[in-house]
């Protein structure tokens, strides 16, 4: 299926619209955000009986991950953190992710763990994938950054891959999102306010 250049605009739009809204959100807002929503995951059955959870470090206004990922380490949760691959473009790898890893920018200027090929997990061994999004709506649809990244690797998450759930700010949620045909919808989204199930 194809789709008219105004709908790609408007998928766009929305992600200028949506990324400056979370951008606006106070220093203090951003800290008080981040407990509660560090507080939800933590808490959730899924999160508990997880061994490897994969996370992301945040940039851009995005939830701010930090506490979340001093509690999990605390927890005894193995960390991963999603590395650009070197070769493969618009594919994540998921690198073990330690209070020693040494940590680089990549060329979207996020941080992120110096490649070590025995540091890579299979996607099969993940357990959970917190997933950032710009934008998700009513159905759980997700809209991110732009690159694909997120949409490849979740691809197949129903036949033995890691469970997907979203993390978000609440102002991050819109009614309906414009959908392409390679989305791949949310099980679940936790933001501050609220934890939201499909
Ligand atoms: N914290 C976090 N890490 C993540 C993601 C994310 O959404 N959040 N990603 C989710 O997929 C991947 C990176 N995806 C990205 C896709 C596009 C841009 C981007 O367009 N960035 C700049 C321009 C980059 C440049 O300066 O060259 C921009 O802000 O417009 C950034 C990240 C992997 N890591
Ligand atoms: N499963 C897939 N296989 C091949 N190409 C894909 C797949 N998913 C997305 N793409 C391609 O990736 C590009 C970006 O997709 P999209 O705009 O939906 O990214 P996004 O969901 O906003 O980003 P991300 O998942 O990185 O957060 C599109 O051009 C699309 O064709």
């Amino acid at each position: 299926m194809l789709h008219t250049p105004q709908f790609t605009l408007a998928r766009q739009q929305l992600r200028t619209e949506i990324r400056q809204r979370r951008k606006n959100l106070t220093p203090e807002q951003q800290t008080h955000f981040a407990l509660q929503a560090a507080e939800r995951v933590a808490s959730h059955p899924k999160i508990r009986s997880a061994t490897t959870v994969s996370v992301f470090l945040s940039f851009d206004g995005e939830l701010d991950t930090a506490p979340l990922i001093q509690r999990l380490w605390q927890e005894g949760k193995q960390l991963y953190l999603p590395v650009l691959h070197p070769f493969s473009s618009h594919h994540l790898l998921f690198l073990h992710y330690t209070p020693q890893t040494l940590l680089v920018r990549n060329r979207l200027k996020i941080l992120e763990p110096q490649l070590d090929v025995t540091k890579v997990l299979p996607l099969t061994q993940l357990d959970i994938i917190l997933t950032p999004l710009v934008a998700f709506d009513n159905q759980g649809q997700r809209l991110g950054m732009g690159g694909g990244f997120y949409d490849r690797t979740l691809e197949h998450w129903q036949n033995g891959g890691p469970y997907p759930i979203g993390l978000a700010h609440d102002c991050q949620k819109v009614e309906e999102l414009p959908v392409e045909h390679w989305d791949v919808p949310l099980p679940e989204v936790i933001t501050p306010g609220n934890v939201w199930t499909w």
